[in-house]
This record gives structure tokens, sequence and C-alpha cells, in this order.
């Protein structure tokens, strides 16, 4: 199969009694250039299932395969993933097109083809001209963006965005997802991103996963789940019930 492939995928940290099951048996597909939202509350496990197809964190059990090969064994820099967090952790000393040229020096690319991809880029995030901007002048949201294009330069075959937003005001928030959607979908970039918020989740992905206590609930297109939640607790997630 094309794409991810999450297959009964467990978590646990610690062993034994004293043990937690972060993630319990989850499976899951995204399919090419699909973007899909994995929601819950603080907790339930969605930043470990995203360590654990990253390769940062060890499987308990099941696989995790791309485009139909088992990942098993391949370290994190050899998956061709994209990762970007809450903090974006920018390197504060470099401008922003070293930022953004980060992932491409070790690619084969001549300086102008560099330039070019920065400058596309930069676009696409609507920081046209930034390039020689110093990190510590940015807003938040512009650091996040800077994140969100150093994240798409090497062109990854998955993107795992973990609470990429969640630092920044709700309003900010809101419109911000729409723009992240909007570059996802034009770079046609394979995207699990992670966070908390339904509004976020259903502004920014094709198929949402509702995670609780480390299992997965549903998955579901937004309206779908608006619509039809297959559970009291799927609703209650989506604020559809006190
Ligand atoms: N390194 C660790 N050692 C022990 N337990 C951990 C570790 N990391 C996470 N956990 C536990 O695993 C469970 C799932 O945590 P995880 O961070 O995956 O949830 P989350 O849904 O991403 O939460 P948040 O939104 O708060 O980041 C929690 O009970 C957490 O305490």
């Amino acid at each position: 199969m094309a794409g991810l492939e999450v297959r009964d995928v467990s978590v646990r940290y610690g062993a034994g009694v004293a043990g937690v099951t972060a993630v319990d048996d989850v499976s899951l597909t995204v399919a090419p250039g699909e973007v899909l939202a994995l929601l819950g509350p603080s907790g339930c496990g969605k930043s470990s299932l995203l360590r654990a197809v990253a390769g940062l964190e060890p499987l308990a059990g099941g696989q995790v395969r791309y485009d139909g090969a088992d990942l098993a064994g391949l370290p994190v820099h050899k998956r061709r993933f994209g990762l970007m967090f809450q903090d974006g952790q920018l390197f504060p000393h470099r401008d922003v097109r070293r930022n953004v040229a980060y992932g491409l020096e070790t690619l084969p690319l001549t300086r102008q083809e560099r330039d070019e991809r920065v400058a596309g880029l930069l676009d696409l995030v609507g920081l046209a001209g930034y390039e020689q901007r110093a990190v510590p002048t940015l807003s938040g949201g512009e650091q996040q963006r800077v994140a969100l294009a150093r994240a798409l330069a090497p062109r990854p075959r998955l993107l795992l965005l973990d609470e990429p937003l969640s630092a920044l005001d709700r309003q900010l928030r809101e419109r911000l997802a729409g723009e992240v959607r909007a570059a996802l979908v034009e770079t046609g970039t394979t995207t699990v991103f992670v966070t908390h918020d339904h509004a976020e989740a259903s502004a920014v992905a094709d198929r949402v996963g509702v995670m609780d206590r480390g299992r997965l609930l549903q998955v579901a297109a937004p309206e779908e789940l608006r619509t039809a939640p297959a559970s009291d607790r799927v609703a209650e997630f989506l604020g559809l019930r006190a």
C-alpha cells in the first residue's frame, strides 16, 4: 500500500505493573497527499504515536510501514520524514534563509537552486523577502511559518507535526491552520498533524483520528465526525456534548 500504514501499534513506557501503555493497538492509514489530524486530550498518546511513526520511540507491538515497506530498524534520519514541534526549534543564530535551507545542505543542489527553493517556500508560507531576518526579531506566528518552510524544504515523503500552533493565541491559530492546510495541499505533502483542538483539526485535515487513553476511537472526515460521531466520547471531544 502507498503512503503510511500503522498496523496494530503499541507504545509502552516502563516495564511490568509500573509501566504505562501510551498507545494501545492503533491502526490507521494516511494516503499519499492526505492530511490526517490526530485529535485527543492531553495524555491520550498522540505524541507517542507520532514519535513511534518517526522512529523516535520503540514499538512495543505492531508495525509502521511506508509505501509497503516495514520501517523496523530504519533509523529516524533515513526515513525521509519531516518533523516539526510546538516551539519550532529554529536555530536562533542563523537568519531565516539559513534556517529554511538547513535540510538542503546535504542535497545535491546548486546555490541558486537552493536559494530559489527557499524563496519559493517563504512565499508559500506568506513570508516572501524574509531571508535576511534574524530569528529573534520574528513574532511567534512568523517563527512557526519559518519552521514549516524548513520542514517542507527537503520535500519529506511524510510530514509529522506535533501541536505546531499550540503556542500561539487562538485568533492567530485559526488563521494559520487554514494557511498551513493550503501549504500542505499545494505541495501535496502527506501529513500527520497532532492537536488537542478540534476546530484546528477540522480546519487542517482531510480526516481526523480521535484518540482517547491510547486507543483510536474513530477516523473520519471532519463533517462525518460532526454528523455521525461513533460514540458519546467522540461527540464530547468535538464539543457536541456538554
Ligand atoms: N517518556 C515517558 N515516560 C513515561 N511515560 C510517558 C513518557 N512519555 C509519555 N508518557 C505517558 O504516556 C501517555 C501518553 O503521553 P503523550 O505525550 O503521548 O500524550 P499526548 O496525547 O501527546 O499528550 P499532550 O497533548 O499532553 O502532549 C501519558 O500518560 C504520558 O504521561
